[in-house]
């Protein structure tokens, strides 16, 4: 890697402003820089998470990985830390691009496979991503040792072997679909340090979330009403008017 440069300036957010740093003469794989978001006055020891591009979470707001959950509550974490660095790397698709992980996506869904088997069915490798362009950005914010949010023991790694002491923070969102629990649940078995305990006990609270709604509606409902009774309608009937005249022609003996 040659020498890198950043650009910074400040951007405007509804829930605080932050400092981008847009990075020049990384890696530069797409012709999309590498970026970060730096909120207060970070110093060693800080929290930062190194995040990977997804459409399909970040933009299209789907629930079958938890890529959003973890960019919005990394976000939230550092503004409530006071300081800290959210790295985003334009690494689609574990590093394959958009078009491989739609492959993997229509295999997963063909075939019932995990997206790492799908990967592999794909002839790709089941994550092709790089850490170099996040060190980089760390260096040149003279970052050298950090808390990074991650499951990742890749990135960890990553970090180490450039030099940057890294204490790892686990980050599981909770409260995620069926889907995305699926999604962990392959991560935990592809090695991140994801329990999958943890996530059956998630599951568990849902379904038994799910039961009480359930039983609540049921309780509430209001008891059947009794069948209909018809009601008794009153009709006057025209009262006969007595004629006087008539009635003193009527036969007297008739009334004795
Ligand atoms: N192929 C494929 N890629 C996905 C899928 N869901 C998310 N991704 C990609 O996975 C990358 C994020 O990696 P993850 O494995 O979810 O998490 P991580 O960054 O390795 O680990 P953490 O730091 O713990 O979040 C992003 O590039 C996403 O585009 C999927 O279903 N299939």
């Amino acid at each position: 890697m040659g020498d890198v440069n950043l650009t910074e300036h400040e951007l405007r957010h509804a829930d605080g402003d932050f400092r981008v740093v847009v990075l020049s003469g990384g890696s530069d794989i797409h012709g999309n820089q590498p970026c970060a978001a730096v909120f207060g006055e970070p110093e060693d020891g800080c929290l930062v998470r190194i995040h990977s591009r997804c459409v399909y979470g970040e933009i299209f707001e789907s629930v079958d990985c938890d890529c959003r959950d973890q960019l919005r509550q990394s976000m939230a974490m550092m503004r409530k830390a006071g300081s800290g660095v959210l790295i985003y790397l334009d690494q689609e698709g574990r590093g394959a691009g958009l078009l491989a992980k739609a492959l993997g996506y229509q295999l997963t869904q063909r075939e019932g496979l995990d997206t790492f088997s799908s990967y592999r069915v794909l002839g790709l490798p089941e994550d092709s991503r790089s850490y170099g362009d996040a060190v980089a950005i760390l260096r040149s914010l003279k970052l050298r040792r950090v808390r990074l949010l991650t499951n990742n023991p890749a990135k960890v790694a990553a970090l180490s072997t450039a030099d940057v002491q890294v204490e790892q923070q686990p980050f599981l969102v909770r409260g995620q679909s069926v889907e995305a629990r699926r999604y962990l649940a392959a991560k935990a078995r592809f090695g991140h340090t994801i329990s999958l305990a943890e996530l059956e006990a998630d599951a568990a609270r849902d379904r038994w979330r799910w039961l009480h709604r359930l039983l609540r509606r049921t309780w509430r409902r209001p008891a059947p009403s009794a069948p209909e009774r018809a009601t008794a309608t009153v009709v006057e009937l025209p009262v006969p008017t007595v004629n006087p005249v008539e009635q003193q022609d009527r036969p007297t003996d008739l009334v004795s």
